[in-house]
């Protein structure tokens, strides 16, 4: 089979994409997306997402992480595909489109996408850290140096040690002196620091806000890969119209023979 791919990046955080509306990806074969992601034998991406079409709105987004496994939303890959349907023409400036935690919309300009999250009904608040679903599960935890922290290492402790089988994202927060926050992230699925993660910056803008370390409710979120903003308001015990805005660039388009 002679697969076409796109390979598509948020802020560092990148992805292949197939364009499956004619439903030709083998869906179930996790070894085939799992080698598409292998850095040295494949493409080489944090994950794989297939574009389809969907009755209830523009198109469907399915998310694999690298691993080859399905998971939950991921908010770099949703800004991505926002950009591939916009590239295949499915739509020009606006859509809403369908992924696993729900209806999503969202918007083009030039190499911009504004993606709305789900909205949070909580955040739980522990000793040293935070604890949230953005679409995926995240602990939040604040460090000093964040430049010589040992993300892989601490973040698959944390990962395996408190979260068990079912696991979690794992971020590693630090306050600017300027009131923006950088962000190094573990990624569950891909077992290992993402340059960034989607979620993730969500799941701390909200749980900067709710720890009173900043007073927006529109925070700049530095990562390896490149700077977010998260836009939202407080609604009850969590937060509504939650807003992840970024770049979102096509780098190749190839075809593999698998
Ligand atoms: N690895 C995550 C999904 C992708 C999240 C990340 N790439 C993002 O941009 O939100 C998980 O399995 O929970």
């Amino acid at each position: 089979m002679i697969l076409t791919f796109y390979k598509y990046q948020g802020t560092g955080n990148d992805f292949v994409l197939v364009d499956n509306r004619k439903f030709t990806f083998p869906k179930e074969n996790i070894n085939l997306v799992a080698s598409l992601c292998d850095r040295k034998f494949g493409i080489g991406a944090d994950g794989l997402i297939l574009l389809e079409n969907d009755e209830m709105s523009d198109f469907k987004m399915i998310y694999y992480n690298s691993d080859g496994n399905q998971s939950s939303m991921c908010g770099n890959g949703g800004r991505c595909i926002v950009a591939f349907a916009n590239f295949l023409g499915i739509m020009d400036k606006a859509t809403s489109f369908t992924a696993i935690d729900g209806i999503h919309k969202a918007t083009i300009d030039k190499n911009t996408v504004s993606l709305q999250m789900q909205d949070v009904s909580e955040i739980h608040e522990l000793e040293k850290h935070c604890f949230l679903d953005t679409g995926s599960p995240h602990h939040v935890q604040l460090v000093n140096n964040l430049d010589a922290f040992e993300v892989a290492k601490e973040g698959k402790r944390i990962r395996y040690g408190l979260y068990g089988k079912k696991g979690s994202n794992i971020n590693f927060v630090q306050k600017s002196e300027n009131g923006t926050f950088t962000v190094r992230t573990y990624e569950r699925g891909v077992e290992n620091e993402t340059l960034s993660c989607g979620t993730g910056v969500t799941a701390v803008a909200l749980a900067m806000y709710r720890s009173k370390l900043t007073n927006t409710n529109k925070v700049q979120v530095k990562t390896l890969g490149g700077d977010l903003e998260v836009s939202f308001e407080p609604h009850g015990t969590g937060f509504k119209n939650i807003c992840l805005t970024g770049p979102a660039r096509q780098v190749f388009k190839g075809e593999i023979t698998c």
